[in-house]
């Protein structure tokens, strides 16, 4: 039924050394081995795969992807497993290490639904399903047991959202359901109205009854923006309810809270422990819990919060299901709304269909004075706690940006070419232009140059501001982070660190910078690990300069807190970072910049094209308020935009089939 070339620890070290796998996947799979005492090849080969796909942000190893879409196929053959998926879970669940749900004893690889599990990973995703299934089907404590009181919400409503030319006000729909049900998704991409329909909305609870709410988002600079933004929010809802004439808001207005922590100090994090302080039995105190950026929570993260919410508390999730995944396993955003996802096969465009239950299409209907007959689904599942916006506030009419973002979004190629060639101000081409004058031994890249050449104009504006004395850290880490070059890929020329090496000694030759020293004035660093004790999280980006409340001078590590408050750190007690003037992708969600500058690789490898996602092409674009550039070839962005992330995870099923 197996048949290798090789005995299999031989085989897996050829493909540690091919970097198929890591050198955790091999030893995971060769100690579980040993320690369970089984000498089957198979065994240890499922064991190796299961680790791989976890280190590739899989939650599970669907079995019918071995021999399949395995992303090492070829090599596999090497390792024929002549059994269909039935016969296989059947073989599998001989061994004494793998079990399914129904054993009674729990072993530490378990078999559902066709999927293969480490133990942990499948309770996280059991109990985060349970935990949103309970949440969303719950009975809410509310107060719109009668008509009088619905009549009452629905004036209210009305009031926050006067009538305008749209056929469906999904702001409007959104906050009724979060009046309606204990969990509540609202999702959109950029400038849809996120917070300013969470503003309101907490402006309606909070008028109705005392809440002890708490805003949170995943990354210190994600929560520092939600709070900028609720406070903005708030000012413009105060302004709009004055010009209507209403009087008497503002003492509700402002119960509104403003302030947001980061998820780590929601939960309380004990130093040098993967605890955290609140946990099923020391859970949160608060009424309501709004966590922003949620396509940022990583599924054992969204299993920590959940655990930790107590029994009445209701959850609102906000973010863009369109965005990159988290960094670690799970895609927990894009599988609570995956069962509104319609794709075309054919073309890979995809839409969306919002799913009701009968009565909740009639309770919103009743409160938003809209009907929504049209969505009633007869297996609504989850549906009911959800609400996608669908328009744009931010990127009006043919605002070239949010017309890129758009066709990148819906893979729709013909209309990226076509964005591309409208001669949109606010977006720039740069070819990957080999100029090969000199012959091929000093090949060089054009498009690289005027890369280089913006970001020296670009980053040039702070360090300007800085040698000519400017004493505001804050005002020189704003235009700092004015502009951000965002690379597809850590590693190369064209990756994080080759792009960092570039500008650095571009900014050196102009003088701008002088990079003799490790940490010189204006040298921006990004952190790679967290430190609770200093208060430095991994992905926050800080600025090395003078530090002017000493008479010295002496250069630190400046940081923006999540509450706009300055954090000065001694460069030498800095935990792990690197150098910042490009990131990754990945790493700028939860942020935006004026002006964002996009790299993509020449000649992506294998390993580098399963990367290049149309969510993080799209990510990038949206990160960008102002100006996009984008240094790459044709042929890239577009098989970027036509590839979807593909991340195996029983989450969806259990949300939208069981
Ligand atoms: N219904 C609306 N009518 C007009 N303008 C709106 C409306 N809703 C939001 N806006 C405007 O659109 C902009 C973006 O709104 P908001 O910040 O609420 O969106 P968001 O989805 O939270 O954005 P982000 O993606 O940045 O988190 C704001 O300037 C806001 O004033």
């Amino acid at each position: 039924m197996i048949t290798t070339t090789k005995p299999i620890n031989e085989l897996l070290k050829e493909w540690q050394e091919q970097r198929l796998i890591t050198s955790l996947d091999r030893h995971f799979a060769l100690q579980l081995a040993q320690l369970h005492q089984e000498s089957a090849p198979l065994f240890t080969l499922i064991c190796a795969l299961v680790s791989q796909y976890l280190s590739s942000q899989h939650t599970c190893l669907p079995l019918k992807q071995i021999d399949t879409d395995n992303p090492f196929k070829e090599q596999i053959s090497q390792c024929r497993i002549d059994l269909n998926v039935e016969e296989l879970e059947d073989a599998l669940l001989q061994f004494d290490a793998i079990g399914s749900v129904d054993d009674a004893e729990l072993k530490p690889l378990i078999i559902d639904k066709g999927n293969l599990y480490l133990q942990r990973y499948f309770s996280y995703e059991t109990q985060v399903a349970e935990h949103l299934n309970r949440l969303a089907f719950a009975p809410i404590d509310s107060s719109l047991a009668n008509q009088a009181e619905l009549n009452d919400a629905s004036k209210l409503l009305n009031q926050l959202f006067p009538a305008n030319e749209q056929q469906y006000d999904w702001q409007k729909i959104a906050t009724a359901t979060a009046m309606t049900k204990k969990l509540a998704v609202i999702t959109g991409g950029p400038g849809t109205g996120k917070t300013t329909t969470v503003t309101k909305l907490l402006y309606l609870l909070c008028s109705r009854q005392e809440m002890t709410i708490r805003l949170v988002a995943p990354t210190g600079k994600a929560a520092a923006r939600l709070s900028e933004s609720i406070k903005a929010s708030k000012l413009r809802l105060a302004d709009e309810m004055s010009q209507l004439g209403v009087v008497g808001i503002d003492k509700n207005i402002a119960k509104i809270p403003e302030e947001a922590a980061t998820l780590h100090r929601l939960l309380g994090v004990i130093p040098n422990s993967h605890q955290f302080r609140h946990h099923k039995d020391n859970p949160l105190r608060l009424d309501l819990l709004v966590v922003d950026e949620a396509s940022m929570v990583d599924l054992p993260m969204m299993h920590k919060v959940l655990s930790a919410l107590p029994e009445h508390a209701r959850l609102i999730l906000l973010g863009d299901q369109d965005q990159l995944a988290s960094v670690e396993a799970g895609a927990v955003l894009a599988d609570i709304c995956a069962g509104l996802k319609q794709v075309n096969k054919r073309t890979k465009q995809s839409r969306w269909q919002m799913h009701y239950s009968q009565a909740q299409a009639e309770l919103l209907s009743q409160l938003t004075s809209t009907s929504l007959a049209e969505f009633i689904s007869p297996n609504p599942k989850i549906g009911d706690s959800l609400c996608m916006l669908m328009h744009s506030h931010r990127f009006q009419g043919d605002a070239g940006i949010g017309q890129l973002a758009t066709a990148v979004n819906h893979a729709n190629l013909p209309r990226i070419a076509e964005v591309w060639q409208s001669g949109y101000q606010e977006l720039l081409w740069i070819e990957h232009a080999a100029n090969t004058s000199h012959g091929s031994s000093s090949f060089d890249n054009k498009g690289l140059d005027s890369l280089l050449e913006q970001s020296v104009e670009q980053y040039g504006v702070y360090l300007a501001a800085m040698s000519q004395g400017e004493i505001d850290a804050d005002k020189i880490i704003d235009s700092f982070n004015q502009y951000r070059i965002l690379c597809a890929m850590r590693a190369g020329e064209y990756g994080v660190e080759g792009i960092n090496q570039s500008v650095t000694t571009a900014l050196a030759a102009r003088g701008l910078i002088q990079p003799e020293q490790e940490f010189y004035a204006g040298r921006p660093i990004i952190i790679q690990s967290n430190d609770y004790n200093l208060g430095l999280f991994n992905g926050d980006i800080g600025l090395i300069l003078p530090d002017c409340s000493s008479q010295s001078g002496r250069l630190m590590a400046h940081f923006i807190q999540a509450d706009g408050s300055l954090l000065k750190v001694l460069p030498a007690r800095l935990p792990s970072h690197e150098t910042c003037y490009a990131m990754t992708v990945h790493k700028s969600q939860g942020s935006e910049f004026s002006h964002v500058s996009l790299v993509l690789p020449i000649k992506p490898s294998v390993a580098q094209q399963q990367l290049l996602t149309k969510e993080l092409v799209y990510t990038a674009i949206t990160r960008a308020k102002h100006h996009f550039t984008c240094l790459g070839s044709q042929r890239v962005f577009e098989q970027a935009s036509r590839s979807l992330t593909q991340r195996a995870s029983g989450l969806a099923q259990r949300l939208w089939r069981d």
